[in-house]
């Protein structure tokens, strides 16, 4: 499943982000990535684990597992310290699957990759080009947002960032191991969720509401590892 979180972060926080990242010291995209990925990878990342990155980075985990939408999505397990990335001059990341497996450098420990997330930091009018493209089933999926808002969508996915032919994209991105590592049984949950949210606004809290809500639960029982 893709979903669209808008807002994210604020305005002024974006604003804070950018002023930070512009005077900070950028490494080479390919330090955090494997012999493939390297080879179709050209941007450039804060260096994973610097102050900056690990400020920035609290900043971001925090804002999502504080949004509703964020949790219903991805049920997050255990959420990797964000990345920062910047694509100019016609930069861009070739078509790439994410790493099954990742580990937490602040604490060595090692985790799955279930859910990918961009949190977009510039603007759609700053820059031409840098679409995040997401392959399914059902074709290819380009995305860009507003500044603050963000994309979750399975890390199994094949995807790729265009080339920014004009101006300069920045963003965050992380990866986090959801309790349900199954990308259909997530949305299930979260369609399942939703709605009975939908259905408590029109109706409240009566028998079937509180009965739907323990099939919610008892699905997540059955399906959460952690
Ligand atoms: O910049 C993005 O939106 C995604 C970057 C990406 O796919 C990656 O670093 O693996
Ligand atoms: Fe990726």
């Amino acid at each position: 499943m893709m979903l669209h979180i808008p807002g994210i972060l604020t305005p002024d926080q974006v604003k804070y982000f950018r002023e930070k990242m512009a005077a900070a010291e950028w490494v080479d995209g390919r330090a955090s990535v494997g012999a493939q990925g390297a080879q179709v990878k050209q941007n450039r990342q804060l260096a994973e684990g610097s102050p900056l990155a690990l400020e920035l980075g609290n900043i971001v985990t925090r804002a999502l597992t504080a949004n509703p939408l964020f949790f219903s999505a991805v049920l997050p397990h255990r959420i990797l310290p964000p990345y920062f990335n910047s694509y100019a001059g016609g930069e861009q990341y070739g078509l790439h699957i994410d790493g099954a497996v990742r580990v937490n450098s602040t604490n060595m420990q090692s985790m799955r990759a279930d859910v990918s997330t961009t949190v977009f930091l510039s603007d759609p009018d700053e820059y031409d080009g840098g679409e995040l493209t997401v392959m399914d089933t059902y074709g290819a999926h380009e995305v860009k947002l507003p500044a603050g808002d963000a994309i979750v969508y399975p890390s199994s996915s094949i995807h790729r960032v265009n080339p920014v032919t004009k101006g300069e994209r920045v963003a965050s991105f992380l990866w986090t191991q959801s309790m349900v590592r199954d990308d259909w049984k997530r949305s299930m949950l979260f369609d399942l969720d939703q709605n009975i949210q939908k259905l408590r606004g029109q109706i409240g809290d009566g028998d079937a509401v509180v009965g739907l809500t323990g099939h919610y639960h008892n699905l997540l029982r059955m399906w959460a590892d952690m």
